[in-house]
């Protein structure tokens, strides 16, 4: 039996990495053998960075070419890979020939890797150090990477036994069942499976027993070809261009009727018109023969948005993260076969294998979800810019507050620089109000909600307006705090506090999911009277209905959306009028444009502002612009309420403004200064271990070898030090980092050694990120 060819799925997490064993030698008396003419070298998601060399036997000649997937022997097992090079052995397999194992089957008949992908899957894997076989994996679609594909999904759902009686029993007993059966309660039909227990970070097996039980039942069902907004979309007439829109879409798409190889930033403030730039460009692309990729961040693969191109565009295919297996595979085969020129999706679209690609647009391009987080860890701007650098293609990078590495770029030349400056139809950029939270009397209300935004959101109530309330955290209170003896009560398995969760009464931690029942007293020093402190959006959505019983309120987040439906059919309610407010996390910040929302709420500016991060000022910036931007978007005018105890924090101050040149000015400086991206790179490795001395130890020798290689040059090594997050699921976490000048030749030195380090050490896990977008 095979073992999956990149691991089972490329959502479950990944095995630690670990030294690859070698092939067991044949015993030394085996008979001399021929050495082979050709032998073809394959690549295995295994993080070790080398292919393995195969001979071809007799009745597979001529079918193992490259970008073919083939079973081949390994240690004591079989594995499947990907062929990436047929020729004459090197001289190590001459040397080795007696060893040299053969191809066991070939699995396609065609190639499921094109020539200049399979090149870009080795361009990430020099660029983000891993083994090309895992940088394959992480191109083709989950169902190409097992041999056996799943053809039934299994969904749950609560029976009638299910009581409240049946689920308090279980709290005790078993908290995974709990959780599990609570979670299927709070859900109106059924879910699938696996869908729940990934977010809930659990195995199947609770749902085994609980079905045992009698508590839950499975269905075993056929994947259904249904895809996100392909109903009732109606075929829509585009607008006439505005003059800012019209060039950059000439400017745009000249390029890709000529075939000529460019990259542009698309500035454009919230609500410019940048979407209907994207829809000509691809217009034109079509027309000239060509498909388009369009990358959004997976919280935005909203119906509203894939309704747009779908409103347009005959053959669209969606890719996001929830698609079942056939679902994912017929879109990559739509794709592969020209079917599909169109493709819409999150950060893995980018590898979509289009026929003749033409553009590939890249919309919010500054959001952080664009860097996968484990590996290998690319980001898709920087993939997307290399592919259609490598295919002749056009790269559009949109945002209303680009990235400073690609604003950067673009200032210098590298990116054309095209602008909307304006919102369509000349619409004023809604008025943002500062609000000093310190300054604001606490009353019942006050903490949450001052007197100005509650000024806001009553009158708009009134004249039948909408408004959204933004605040990025979920739960009811981040910290429960002893007075007694000023402890906080944190996770058993991380260095976190717990957050209340009221709806379901029980302290939760956000980093590993683990729940308890609130404790009556202390647990450090048993004293009574502990005192919930802070807000999430739990308490943002009470306070709001005790502030406006008759308003119709409803929440986003990802406790209360759990399925695509739960998330079409708020949004669908919020747009024909049926709720007056959203409360949400970042959920709701992006893309969404509903013409009667004038006030918008950021509950508070200062959530992302102090987080151990250089980018901590930028990401807040980014945040309050397009929670901003939400509002106004009609013929209404629109007001944004910001409340922050940080009043005068430039990210704050500008983004009142709307004035990101200015931020960004303002901010490129003191990043030049310390030598931070887009002026300097970085190397960040995360050393884990269950024994946090282990982990600390080997951070300390990884930082020693790091300085005899690299004192005296342009490069720098900071650290080591406990990471943010110090201890996660009973791991330690230590950290350290190296910064270079960009273009610097130790960049490179540094990242070899570490890599190497990683590769060779089976404990702590050590985990190297080149260019990290996280410092947690
Ligand atoms: N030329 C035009 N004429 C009339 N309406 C337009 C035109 N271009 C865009 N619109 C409309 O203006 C609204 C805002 O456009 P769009 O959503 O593309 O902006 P955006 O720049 O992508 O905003 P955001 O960054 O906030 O998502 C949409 O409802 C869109 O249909
Ligand atoms: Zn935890």
């Amino acid at each position: 039996m095979a073992t999956g060819l990149f691991g089972e799925l490329d959502d479950e997490p990944r095995p630690p990495r670990r030294r690859a064993k070698k092939p067991a030698a044949p015993k030394v008396d085996a008979p001399p053998v021929e050495p082979p003419k050709v032998v073809a070298n394959v690549a295995l998601a295994r993080p070790v960075r080398t292919e393995f060399s195969y001979t071809i036997p007799v009745e597979l000649e001529g079918a193992v070419t490259l970008g073919v997937r083939v079973r081949v022997p390994f240690g004591r097992r079989t594995e499947v890979g990907v062929v990436v090079a047929v020729g004459p052995p090197s001289d190590k397999d001459l040397a080795a020939a007696h060893k040299l194992r053969a191809i066991e089957r070939c699995l396609d008949t065609e190639p499921v890797v094109d020539a200049p992908l399979l090149d870009l899957t080795r361009w990430m894997a020099t660029q983000y150090g891993c083994a090309w076989g895992e940088a394959l994996g992480a191109i083709l679609p989950a169902p190409l990477k097992r041999e056996r594909q799943t053809k039934r999904i299994w969904m749950a759902r609560a029976t009638e036994a299910a009581t409240p009686e049946a689920l308090a029993e279980l709290e005790e007993k078993s908290p995974e069942q709990h959780r599990l059966l609570r979670t299927l309660l709070g859900i109106e039909g059924e879910i699938g499976l696996r869908d729940l227990t990934n977010k809930l970070g659990l195995s199947e097996s609770p749902a085994r027993t609980l079905a045992k039980k009698g508590l839950v039942e499975l269905r075993s069902a056929a994947f259904e070809p249904f895809e996100v907004g392909e109903q009732g979309r109606e075929r829509s007439t585009p607008p006439e261009l505005f003059e800012a829109q019209a060039w950059a879409v000439d400017a745009i798409s000249h390029c890709v009727e000529t075939r000529k190889h460019r990259s542009f930033l698309l500035e454009g403030v919230t609500g410019s018109g940048k979407t209907e730039v994207y829809l000509r460009v691809i217009e034109r692309a079509l027309a000239a023969g060509r498909s388009a990729i369009v990358l959004v961040p997976e919280i935005s693969l909203t119906p509203q948005t894939v309704g747009w191109f779908r409103s347009r565009f005959n053959d669209v295919a969606v890719l996001h993260s929830r698609m079942t297996d056939a679902q994912r595979l017929s879109a990559w085969r739509r794709a592969r076969h020209g079917e599909a020129r169109v493709i819409v999706g999150a950060r893995s679209a980018v590898f979509a294998p289009v026929v003749d690609l033409g553009v590939i647009v890249i919309d919010e391009e500054h959001e952080p979800s664009f860097k996968q987080a484990s590996t290998p860890r690319y980001h898709a701007r920087d993939v997307a810019l290399e592919r259609a650098r490598r295919e002749g293609a056009v790269c559009v990078l949109g945002s209303a507050t680009p990235a400073l590495e690609t604003w950067h770029a673009a200032r210098t030349g590298v990116h054309a620089h095209l602008s909307l400056p304006e919102r369509v139809g000349g619409r004023p950029m809604p008025r943002v109000e500062i609000v000093d939270m310190r300054t604001e009397p606490t009353g019942e209300f006050g903490a949450l909600f001052s007197r100005n935004l509650r000024q806001h959101l009553e009158g708009a109530l009134q004249r039948g307006e909408q408004g959204i309330l933004f605040l990025n955290r979920r739960g009811y209170a981040p910290v429960l705090w002893c007075p007694g003896c000023r402890t906080t009560v944190r996770c058993a398995q991380c260095d976190v506090p717990m957050t209340w969760h009221r709806d379901i009464d029980r302290l939760v931690c956000h980093l590993c999911q683990n729940e308890t029942a609130v404790p009556r007293n202390c647990p450090t020093c048993s004293a009574p009277g502990g005192r919930m402190i802070g807000a999430g959006s739990e308490r943002v959505e009470r306070t709001l209905r005790k502030l406006f019983p008759s308003a119709r309120v409803a929440r986003m987040d990802s406790d209360t959306m759990h399925r695509r439906e739960d998330y079409e059919r708020t949004l669908s309610a919020f747009g024909s009028g049926e709720l007056d407010f959203l409360v949400g996390t970042q959920m709701i910040a992006k893309g969404l444009d509903f013409p009667r929302v004038t006030v918008v709420g950021i509950v508070s500016a200062d959530t992302s502002l102090h987080l151990p991060d250089f980018r901590s000022a930028e990401r807040t910036f980014q945040l309050i612009s397009q929670v901003a931007g939400r509002a106004g978007r009609a013929d209404l005018a629109g007001h944004i309420v910001v409340q922050t105890e940080n009043p005068e924090h430039p990210a704050v101050r500008f983004a009142a403004r709307h004035d990101f040149t200015s931020f960004a000015e303002a901010e490129l400086v003191s990043r030049r200064e310390l030598g931070y991206p887009p002026f300097g790179r970085i190397l960040r490795a995360v050393f884990e271990d269950e024994d946090g001395s282990k982990a600390a130890s080997v951070a300390d020798s990884a930082c020693q070898a790091l300085h005899a290689a690299l004192d005296g040059t342009d490069a720098v090594v900071l650290g080591p030090a406990p990471a943010p997050m110090s201890l996660v699921r009973g791991r330690y976490r230590h950290h350290l980092l190296v910064k270079t000048p960009v273009g610097s030749a130790r960049f490179a030195t540094a990242r070899e050694l570490l890599l190497e380090l990683a590769e060779s050490t089976a404990r702590p896990r050590i985990g190297v990120d080149v260019d990290p977008m996280g410092m947690l």
